[in-house]
């Protein structure tokens, strides 16, 4: 049989769980699944941890019985809450007035003790899985990670949950936007997340019908976007639709931050390369331009169906993770199947659209342009 075989570790007892990160569709679906996969297949106690390490340094955590899943299945967020901040090798103090970072681990090591954790899962990205390998191989903890990004951007699985959710919302909008985009004669332009790979951008630009789509993997030419769709235009096609993601940058140009959140490790908060593609649409053409950032709707509300299956499938196999003993590891979709991979590979490299991959391709040969 494949997946993860549970050779069970009659030594697990009680286990705990976090979310960490940006949350997303999902999160809640993944609890469920742990908490009554734990319960109802190997009698665990399950602990949860309040807004991701944060729980774990200042010791805030209570039982989840079937009880407190309840329900829970479709809502969007973390009933455990969750933050970016709050890295606990690498924690902001005030010492006599200054900020300073220490590492507080051994807190997390005590805290752990204190509530006879057996093993920790640790639902997050990129960032609170590298957190979670750095317990596992600094601290000894017995971690297990679940892959969470409405990006899509970790590379050892072949998707994350919340990303379809996510996908589906900016599809949603880029339907509204046309039926307005094509009443008023306007271009309009929607940014949507994804700071480093534009699978939002490209798969809801795809689904949507978009006539450019901008992504941090393919650095544009503005003359190329003008010339697409004055192209249109001569084609007596009176409107366009741009979807740009929020990390796409023009040739030998920077990506357009918008502010700077302290106390986080990539501090960088992107936003307002949308406006900046509009107004030069509207310079150079002539033509009416508007334009629309999709924000935390995209990493809001109820989780599709694909989602809830995924982070379910997740969930369950996270605890056959732990029952098999397999720490330092991370559930991962290898399709048809649940597999798992070493966190240091799950955490080792960004999953970016392929340039050349066959999206991309496809996109191009029906006229969509990526401005390069
Ligand atoms: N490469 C990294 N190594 C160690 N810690 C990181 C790394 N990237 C982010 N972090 C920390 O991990 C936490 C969560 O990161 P963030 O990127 O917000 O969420 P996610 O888990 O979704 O990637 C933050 O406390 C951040 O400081
Ligand atoms: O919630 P914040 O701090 O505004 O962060 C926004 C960022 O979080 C994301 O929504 C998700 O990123 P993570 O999966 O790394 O948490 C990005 O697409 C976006 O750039
Ligand atoms: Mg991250």
């Amino acid at each position: 049989m494949e997946g993860i075989n549970v050779a069970v570790n009659k030594t697990i007892r009680r286990i705990g769980v976090l979310t960490g990160g940006g949350d997303c569709p999902g999160l809640n679906a993944v609890i469920r699944a742990v908490v009554k996969t734990a319960i109802r297949e190997y009698r665990l106690t399950v602990v949860g941890f309040e807004n991701g390490f944060g729980g774990l340094i200042q010791n805030r955590a209570r039982d989840l019985t079937e009880k407190d899943v309840v329900g829970i299945l479709p809502r969007g967020g973390t009933i455990l809450g969750t933050t970016n901040r709050d890295n606990p090798f690498h924690y902001p103090m005030i010492i006599n007035g200054q900020k300073v970072f220490k590492d507080v681990s051994d807190r997390v090591v005590e805290n752990i003790n204190i509530h006879n954790i057996d093993a920790m899962i640790i639902i997050g990205g990129d960032g609170s899985l590298s957190i979670g390998k750095e317990l596992f191989e600094e601290k000894g903890l017995p971690v297990v990670g679940v892959p969470k990004t409405i990006d899509n951007d970790l590379s050892a699985t072949d998707q994350t949950f919340g990303f379809d959710t996510a996908l589906n919302t900016a599809t949603e909008a880029i339907d509204k936007l046309h039926t307005t985009a094509e009443s008023h004669h306007r271009i309009i332009v929607l940014e949507v997340m994804g700071r480093y790979a534009g699978w939002i951008a490209l798969e809801a630009g795809l689904a949507g019908g978009a006539d450019v789509i901008l992504i941090p993997e393919i650095p544009f030419s503005m003359e190329n976007v003008i010339k697409k769709i004055t192209d249109r235009q001569e084609q007596g096609k009176k409107f366009s639709i741009v979807v740009v993601a929020e990390g796409a940058k023009p040739v030998g140009g920077e990506m357009v931050v918008q502010r700077r959140v302290e106390d986080s490790f990539d501090p960088v908060r992107l936003g307002g390369i949308g406006n900046v593609v509009s107004y030069q649409i509207e310079e150079e053409t002539g033509m009416e331009s508007r334009t629309t950032v999709l924000g935390h709707l995209q990493r809001g509300g109820t989780p599709t169906a694909f989602d809830r299956i995924l982070a379910t499938r997740y969930g369950t196999g996270a605890v056959n993770l732990v029952m098999a003993g397999k720490f330092g590891e991370m559930v991962c979709l290898r399709t048809p199947n649940i597999e798992s991979v070493p966190l240091a590979d799950a955490v080792g490299e960004q999953r970016l659209v392929p340039v050349d991959g066959d999206l991309i391709r496809a996109a191009k040969q029906i006229g969509i342009s990526f401005g390069d």
